[in-house]
């Protein structure tokens, strides 16, 4: 990405600067995004609480980590925190004052604040290079998201908009763009002649880590399923773009999205849900998910959920693809495997021919594999099943230093677009009403475990 020159040096103003986003992944990513790839910016918190300028500096300082070198100290040194109710225009309107170069309003607010303050942005007079980056769920359903697309085109243009989902700046889900257009071995084969399903599934080892507020109100279906696996799903079975800029690639991903639904039109025998029970995951002990503090147990919020979607195009039609994230679960573990079917003929008198072939691409740890059958070393007549693992380096960037990479040098190719922020809850919300009319049990499993027994393994 190009860098930004001091002379149109953006104002990154962070609106909830007080709050974990901000000082978990906010800083540390602006920080990566500082220290190594020349990024001018100023930086400003903004939050309702009290705070002067130096305990902000501190905060930012603690969160960006060690060693920052002269570019990040110096942000820190000019860094100012400005106490601002983001959902009063005269607020706002005195936040923006407090700017020296185009403001970047990044809303790190819940989904209901975040609507407010674009309600107040309305009465506001924003400059015409003003950017506005909001955070996932985008919305708390179709209906909100479309209302909210209203209302921020009225703010600035769609291409001054970002939709943050941390997912598309992770180097590995990037990757897929790669792996997929940049080798004729494995696109000629990605479609329903070929693929038999494909599963994205996104286990957690954490637990709830005090989100509570959050996390009860979304559940893992809008937590993780109708944000990251579904714009992952997007990269796997888009057509190939022409070109990597802005329009190119997100009209592929949402031409995707627009063929998704869930399998079968059948939201009830193509869905799961789960929440964890008191167990250990690793050296750590958790409470049952409704004991957890702040949660209602009532509520019925799971913290397991599995979709089986399809992709209704000439490509990928009759091919399942299953959509799973748990917390709590026996380990970290999110990868995309796509399963192959089985070979057209396989000659007779060839033996051990039981498995097919699967590639298996890690999203984190970052790691990409090839199954596939060999004959073995002794006998010509038998197939061995082997393994060709590639390890990946990690990302010099953080997804988080990516996303507002994006951001700070004006390219939204990396963000979310409006109609494709509408698409993925389209995708799910016969889901969200089945499970609320309670069409589906809510299974349990025990914290540590591989979540709820399951009549299908591709792992
Ligand atoms: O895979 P990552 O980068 O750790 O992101 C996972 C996190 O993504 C966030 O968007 C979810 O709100 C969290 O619940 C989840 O833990």
């Amino acid at each position: 990405m190009a860098a930004v020159t001091r002379n149109e040096r953006p104002t990154l103003v962070i609106l909830g600067a007080l709050g974990d986003l901000t000082t978990r992944l906010l800083i540390p990513g602006l920080a990566g995004l500082v220290r190594g790839h020349d990024t001018q910016v100023e930086l400003l918190g903004s939050g309702r609480e009290e705070l002067d300028d130096d305990q902000w500096r501190e905060r930012v300082a603690q969160a960006a980590g060690p060693d920052p070198g002269s570019a990040l100290e110096a942000l820190i040194r000019d860094t100012r925190y400005v106490q601002a109710d983001a959902t009063d225009p005269a607020e706002l309107e005195r936040l923006l004052a407090a700017c020296s170069g185009p403001p970047v309003l990044y809303l790190a607010l819940s989904p209901a604040v975040a609507a407010q303050a674009c309600r107040a942005l309305a009465e506001v007079a924003l400059p015409a290079d003003a950017r506005l980056v909001m955070e996932k769920p985008f919305g708390t359903d179709l209906a909100e998201a479309k209302e909210l697309n209203r209302l921020i085109t009225t703010l600035v243009p769609e291409d001054q908009v970002y939709r943050v989902d941390h997912y598309l700046g992770m180097s590995t889900v990037l990757n897929i763009i790669g792996l997929r257009f940049a080798n004729r071995v494995l696109e000629s084969v990605l479609d329903s002649d070929h693929v038999a399903g494909v599963d994205i599934l996104l286990d957690e080892s954490l637990g709830l880590e005090g989100r509570a507020g959050y996390y009860d109100q979304a559940g893992a279906l809008v937590d993780m399923l109708q944000s990251h696996a579904l714009h992952v799903l997007s990269f796997l079975a888009m057509e190939p773009p022409s070109s990597l800029d802005a329009q190119d690639l997100r009209d592929g991903a949402a031409a995707v999205l627009r063929a998704t639904r869930v399998w079968q039109n059948d939201p009830v025998g193509s869905s799961r849900r789960a929440r964890y029970t008191a167990g250990t995951v690793g050296d750590r002990s958790l409470p049952s998910y409704v004991d957890e503090d702040g949660v209602d147990p009532d509520r019925g919020t799971e913290t397991f959920a599995e979709v089986t979607v399809e992709v209704n195009t000439w490509r990928w039609a009759g091919v399942p693809f299953r959509l799973r994230a748990g917390k709590a679960l026996r380990r970290l573990d999110k990868h995309v495997v796509i399963t192959f079917r089985e070979p057209k003929w396989v000659p007779e008198g060839l033996l051990g021919c039981t498995h097919t072939d699967r590639v298996h691409i890690g999203l984190d740890p970052e790691v990409l594999r090839l199954d596939f059958n060999v004959n073995g070393p002794a006998d010509p007549r038998t197939v061995e099943r082997v393994q060709m693992t590639v390890q990946l380096a990690p990302g010099d960037l953080p997804p988080y230093g990516q996303v507002l990479a994006g951001v700070l040098t004006g390219n939204p190719t990396l963000s979310v677009r409006g109609d494709a922020a509408e698409q993925t809850w389209r995708i799910v919300e016969p889901v969200l009403r089945a499970w609320r009319d309670g069409h589906v049990p809510l299974q349990e499993y025990v914290a540590g475990s591989d979540g709820p027994a399951s009549d299908r393994s591709p792992e």
